[in-house]
């Protein structure tokens, strides 16, 4: 199969073949593509990202908390191991979260930790989106958020993320 798909391609899929090519584009999340495989047929990427963000979006407050567990910290333990997805990977990347210097790493570090303390979930930013800059400067502003505020705000990057992950399977045909 080649690297990139169709969307013709995608609804010829089975459901083993769609969950390995989908199962990630919520991180760690397989049920969001397993739950939308029903769908079929999409009409383009849009479609089967906006019945990947209605399922997330029915979640109590409680699954929405959960799919932002499934994160990674950015820059945290897991990147320092080499452990982190492959999308993940590509994106703390893309974001220069690889280039911080000694003091960035260790603010973001203990800028994520408060974030945890706080909210009882991690900070989710679309990586890709944003270079490391302004992740910095938006964990400090998000910091002083309500736990509601940065549920929606975190479930809102989680779907940016997806859809950036979607794109790269299914390039849009427009
Ligand atoms: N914590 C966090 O935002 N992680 C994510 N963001 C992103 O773009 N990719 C991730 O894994």
């Amino acid at each position: 199969m080649s690297d990139v798909l169709t969307i013709s391609q995608v609804n010829e899929l089975n459901y083993e073949d769609f969950i390995g090519r989908f199962g990630n584009v919520i991180e760690h999340c397989s049920i969001c593509a397993a739950a939308v495989w029903r769908f079929r047929p999409f009409h383009d990427i849009r479609h089967l990202h906006q019945a990947i963000c209605s399922f997330v979006d029915l979640l109590p407050n409680t699954g929405k908390e959960g799919v932002l567990r499934l994160h990674p910290d950015l820059a945290g333990r897991l990147a320092e191991l080499g452990s982190l997805t492959q999308e993940s990977s590509a994106e703390q990347k893309a974001a220069g979260l690889d280039t911080m210097t000694p003091e960035e790493k260790q603010l973001l570090k203990d800028t994520n930790s408060k974030y945890r303390d706080k909210f009882g979930f991690p900070f989710v930013i679309c990586a890709r989106q944003n270079k490391k800059e302004a992740i910095l400067k938006g964990i400090v502003e998000r910091l002083e958020h309500s736990a509601a505020e940065e549920l929606n705000i975190g479930i809102e990057e989680v779907k940016k993320i997806c859809m950036l992950r979607l794109l790269s399977i299914v390039p849009d045909e427009k």
